[in-house]
């Protein structure tokens, strides 16, 4: 229920005069610190360190908020989400909120100079990447923060336009909506409106269905941000969580799953911070915001049954990665694109024929020099699937190399393989992810250059690309010819496998096309229509390690 709350002043026992500063940093062009191209094959990511001649920096956001009694939302979300991505959080308190999982029973506004001492004085000596604002409770609050920032800039502003809290309490004047619109939009990088904040800056525009919230961003974006985000989690009747992100020139519809919990009390607060915490450490915005939802799927997955609080709505737990769980995992950790190099598919009607079992194969594969194996199984009846799996996670987890199971995200599951891969008509990969969580292997399918951008979009952390060439292997499938595969990779923003007729003969011409994010191909008849498995596997490496060589 909503409810007005009172904006009690607080006072400044005894206001000591302010410390004249000056500005001390330009703008900084956004940067990625690039991670170095490997050789080697190994499964470890390596973290970039940057360095300063004073030692090491640390990615810095600045969150100007209100605090939450409750920890759940606020500064407290902000400071452990940023903490959860890595990143160093500083706050600025714009107001005490007395609040629990209830509703918010109070609201304690700081004095706009103290705002201003606040910032001054973290942005004049802390070295802040990226600035994200919550509750801006005043006009009076808008106008001193964007002072501040014109005398100290930083890389990046993160507006979340906070207006009402999830329980429907008003915490801004509305006066602020002006403020946002005319001033602080304007110097914004991203705005992140939930539905009602995207209705409310648009004059009470009705926003009911995913080409409302189309619209909305479009609009929001006139008022000056370079992007807009318009979250979709209030969307009535949607079995998916929708936002859509505009740049100004692309509509991004971002889909992921609708965690059932009662748990979502501070997502909005978490999700601007995490994007935030992924800026300040370079990364792209459309990447920061990807995996900014990632985490927060993540984490209300991991929180849908914590019970805290009589309200209707809990908090949940930022730092599960902290915990033992399935949902811990560093995304992407666990997969190097190198590992794409030599990718064994296996087939197990290839497999009798030579009179071998599946692990003999695998582990043959293996000793010859495949990087990756997946397990491709369109008879086999799921208990002996199962058993085939659990036996070949054994071959391959001495030699640290990922199992990926296609099609079956069940079987997975079960054998708890490192991934799986799938194409166009099986699961969709987002539905994949939100199944395995952040830590496993999605790679999919793609004959076109439209669905290399969906399997980005979905979250996936490979494309599998082909047919290259004709093959007897795959019924009815569309050769795509070296051009096809070459014009995917260009516009692919994941890392690619080719394959399709690949083998000893012309792997060559495939690895030559000199496409950057083609890490490797992927054979299946090459090496398991063959009486001699390793030996076969170690000729196509050595075709491909010739090729690495002359073009690396
Ligand atoms: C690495 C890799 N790329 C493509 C495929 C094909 O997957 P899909 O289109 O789903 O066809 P099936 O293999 O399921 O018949 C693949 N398996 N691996
Ligand atoms: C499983 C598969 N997927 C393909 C695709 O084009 O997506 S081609 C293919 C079969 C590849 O087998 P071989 O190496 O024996 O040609
Ligand atoms: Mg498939």
């Amino acid at each position: 229920m909503a409810s007005t709350l009172f904006f009690q002043p607080f006072v400044l026992s005894s206001p000591t005069p302010l410390v004249s500063f000056s500005p001390i940093r330009a703008i900084l062009p956004g940067c990625l610190s690039p991670r170095r191209r490997s050789v080697s094959l190994s499964t470890t990511a390596m973290a970039d360190k940057p360095t300063s001649a004073m030692g090491t920096k640390l990615p810095h956001v600045l969150t100007v908020a209100g605090s939450d009694s409750g920890g759940g939302a606020g500064i407290q979300a902000d400071i452990k989400a940023c903490g959860a991505m890595g990143v160093y959080c500083s706050s600025v308190i714009t107001a005490v909120t007395a609040q629990n999982t209830v509703g918010v029973q109070g609201v304690h506004p700081v004095p706009e100079k103290f705002i201003e001492k606040q910032l001054e004085s973290v942005l004049s000596d802390m070295d802040v990447d990226v600035v994200k604002t919550g509750m801006l409770p005043s006009l009076g609050v808008i106008k001193v923060l964007c002072e501040s920032l014109k005398r100290f800039p930083v890389k990046a502003l993160v507006v979340d336009p906070v207006m009402v809290s999830t329980s429907g309490d008003t915490l801004s004047a509305p006066s602020t909506l002006s403020g946002y619109r005319d001033e602080l939009f304007r110097m914004a990088d991203i705005v992140t409106p939930n539905l009602k904040e995207a209705s409310a800056l648009l004059g009470g525009m009705q926003l009911q269905a995913v080409s409302d919230m189309s619209l909305a961003a479009k609009s929001i974006h006139k008022f000056g941000p370079k992007n807009v985000l318009v979250k979709g989690g209030d969307l009535s009747g949607s079995t998916e969580a929708v936002d859509i992100f505009f740049d100004g020139e692309t509509l991004y519809e971002l889909r992921g799953s609708r965690v059932q919990t009662r748990n979502t009390h501070g997502t909005g607060c978490t999700l601007a911070s995490c994007i935030a915490a992924e800026l300040a450490k370079g990364h792209p915005m459309l990447q920061a915001v990807k995996a900014a939802k990632a985490f927060l799927e993540s984490a209300l997955h991991y929180s849908k049954d914590i019970a805290m609080g009589s309200g209707p709505q809990g908090p949940f737990d930022h730092l599960f990665r902290l915990k033992s769980s399935p949902y811990n995992v560093e995304p992407r950790l666990k997969f190097n694109p190198d590992d794409l190099f030599l990718y064994a598919v296996t087939d197990s009607g290839m497999n009798r024929k030579w009179g071998r079992p599946m692990t003999d194969a695998v582990e043959a594969a293996i000793k010859g020099g495949a990087t990756i194996i997946q397990l491709r199984e369109k008879e086999m009846k799921t208990q002996e699937f199962i058993q085939t799996a659990k036996a070949c996670m054994e071959v391959c987890q001495p030699h640290k190399i990922p199992l990926l199971i296609n099609d079956r995200v069940d079987v997975a599951l079960a054998c708890n393989a490192d991934g799986v891969h799938v194409g166009q008509s099986d699961m969709q990969a987002h539905t994949v992810r939100a199944l395995l969580g952040p830590g496993k292997i999605i790679g999919v399918s793609c004959k076109t250059v439209a669905q290399a951008e969906k399997a980005w979009m979905d979250g996936a952390d490979y494309i599998g690309c082909g047919g290259v060439f004709p093959t007897n292997t795959k019924k009815d499938n569309i050769t795509i010819g070296l051009e096809g595969l070459k014009e995917i990779c260009l516009a692919s923003k994941l890392p690619v496998v080719a394959i399709g007729g690949i083998g000893i003969g012309n792997a060559n011409l495939v690895m030559e096309i000199g496409m950057k994010n083609l890490k490797g191909v992927a054979v299946v008849s090459a090496l398991f229509d063959k009486e001699n498995v390793e030996g076969e596997a170690r000729k196509l490496r050595s075709v491909l390690e010739r090729v690495f060589c002359s073009v690396s």
